[in-house]
């Protein structure tokens, strides 16, 4: 799974900075899936090649006394949930008593927990952390996020000292099946939907395949595919379908969304579609991940109940049209063998490879029809397309002045891909590269100046760890 980092701090420590720093997508998802507070954020980030959640948890206010109406029910919710805790500290304020209730409560959680000093633009960060060491959680980070300084080396600190993911010790042959996430509302049918899915004639479920059986992940085969369900509803830990095991948990459902290849999103037909099914929909299209949208409940509807749930997925789900909806009663069992169809439509799209020549030779035809626009006299040029990664498909494109190519353009340049290429269920993602080399400017590759920068602040920490065991030992 994904690690989850949560963001916690007392207010204008530079909480919102750092998020945004790290979430690529400029409108973080913010939370009212089951009611949660609104103002607490959730996002998917991305620091060189990896990939994470963020929660801004908010919701600590240093006006209040005691560590239980400090902390919202919701933000130890969070850090309960989260892989990592991040704790801001205000490096120009200097120690609060806020600081020290939450640092307090964090020693005592057994989260792992590192205490970030923001702000140090323009601080000799060394003072600037000695006022910390006080709060006993080990050796103050400094950092300046509205600066982005230190912020990916910072990040790429902490997701190195996370252990191994269960994902990576699953055994070979499930290393390339089809991993399937359903997700959706408490009690839309998510449960039934896994349980039907597992259940058909046709499928074999493997319990010795080296995982246990409180594992998320379900290994399967279908008609000889293999697939795995992520099970984040521990359906296969309950004696009973009608036995609930935990409360629906956003974090977790956020998490299956980012590890799988195809998300089953499923909506309660009775209900309709609510502004809680768009929100868990937009977090899916943000991470790119395949997607078929079931209608669940469809049984004993009646025709003008029908009528209207179609009616209103063509006015509120267009944004996700590039996914097969599917009428489906997970409890009588229909519907859902057309589903698999379209898993394994969505998942053939998003793992499709195509190679260079066909991809620039598509755009030759495609820039044929129809010519991008001039700019200030001259025309937009575009003069390769290459594949920069799968699931979701990315096509990077190299021209010239591709940064004034007006949206309507690259709409038309997407649905012609999608149509030519048969794209199916997928998002698709663009890329304008300006330059001529198509591997140019490829990710992950740092400059020498950046190793450089990246080895020093390694050594600093590193530095810093031994200082603070030795002092620790001492004080033993
Ligand atoms: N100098 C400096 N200012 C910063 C830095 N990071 C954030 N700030 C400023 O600090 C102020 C508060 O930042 P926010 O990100 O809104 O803080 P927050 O913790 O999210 O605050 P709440 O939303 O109230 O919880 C803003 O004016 C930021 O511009 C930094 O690295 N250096
Ligand atoms: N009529 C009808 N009822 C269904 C269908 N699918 C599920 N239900 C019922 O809806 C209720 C909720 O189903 P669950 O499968 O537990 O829903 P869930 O989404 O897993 O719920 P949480 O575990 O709370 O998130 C149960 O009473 C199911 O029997 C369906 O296709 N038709």
């Amino acid at each position: 799974m994904v690690p989850v980092i949560a963001l916690v701090g007392r207010p204008n420590v530079g909480k919102s900075t750092l998020f945004n720093r790290l979430t690529r997508s400029r409108d973080a998802l913010v939370a009212d899936l089951s009611g949660l507070t609104r103002d607490r954020k959730y996002g998917e980030g991305k620091v060189g090649g990896a990939r994470f959640i963020v929660i801004d948890t908010g919701g600590i206010s240093g006006d209040e006394e005691g560590i239980d109406s400090l902390m919202a029910k919701q933000s130890l919710m969070a850090i309960e949930e989260a892989d990592i805790v991040l704790f801001l500290v205000d490096g120009r304020a200097g120690l609060n008593p806020a600081d020290e209730m939450i640092a307090d409560h964090l020693r005592r959680s057994e989260k792992s927990c590192y205490l970030v000093v923001n702000k140090t633009d323009g601080l000799d960060p060394d003072v600037a952390i000695s006022d910390f060491f006080g709060l006993g959680l080990g050796q103050p980070l400094p950092i300046a996020a509205s600066q982005n300084r230190s912020v990916t080396l910072l990040i790429e600190e902490v997701l190195s000292e996370l252990p191994e993911q269960e994902a990576d010790v699953l055994p070979e042959e499930f290393k390339f099946s089809t991993r399937i996430a359903v997700v959706g509302r408490p009690n839309v049918g998510k449960s039934t939907l896994v349980n039907r899915m597992l259940g058909e004639d046709r499928v074999v479920v493997f319990d010795q395949a080296g995982t246990t059986r409180d594992s998320i992940y379900i290994p399967y085969e279908r008609d000889g595919e293999p697939y795995i369900l992520i099970d984040t509803a521990g359906v296969r830990r309950r004696k009973n379908i009608t036995e609930a095991v935990e409360k629906f948990s956003i974090i977790k459902t956020l998490q299956a969304i980012e590890d799988a290849n195809v998300v089953v999103c499923v909506i309660d037909a009775r209900q309709g579609v609510t502004d809680q099914d768009l929100h868990m929909l937009g977090f899916v299209l943000d991470a790119g991940r395949s997607l078929v949208i079931a209608l669940n409940k469809w049984d004993g509807m009646l025709e003008e109940q029908k009528l209207k749930v179609k009616e209103q997925i063509q006015r509120r789900l267009e944004f996700v049209d590039f996914a097969r909806f599917h009428f489906i009663s997970a409890l009588h069992g229909s519907g859902v063998g057309e589903m698999y169809r379209s898993v394994d439509e969505a998942y053939v799209s998003a793992m499709a490879k195509w190679p260079t020549n066909r991809l620039t030779r598509l755009l030759e035809d495609v820039v044929a029809e129809h010519q991008p626009p001039m700019v200030n006299g001259r025309r937009i040029k575009m003069r390769y397309a290459h594949q920069g990664g799968s699931n979701p498909p990315i096509i990077v494109v190299h021209g010239n002045q591709l940064d004034n190519l007006p949206a309507s353009y690259k709409r038309y340049l997407q649905n012609k891909f999608r149509q030519v290429l048969g794209i199916k269920g997928t998002p698709v993602r663009f890329e304008f590269r300006v330059g001529d080399n198509p591997f140019e400017g490829r990710p992950n590759q740092l400059t020498p100046r950046q190793l450089a920068k990246k080895q020093r602040f390694k050594l600093h920490v590193q530095d810093l760890k031994k200082e603070s065991k030795r002092k620790s030992r001492k004080k033993k």
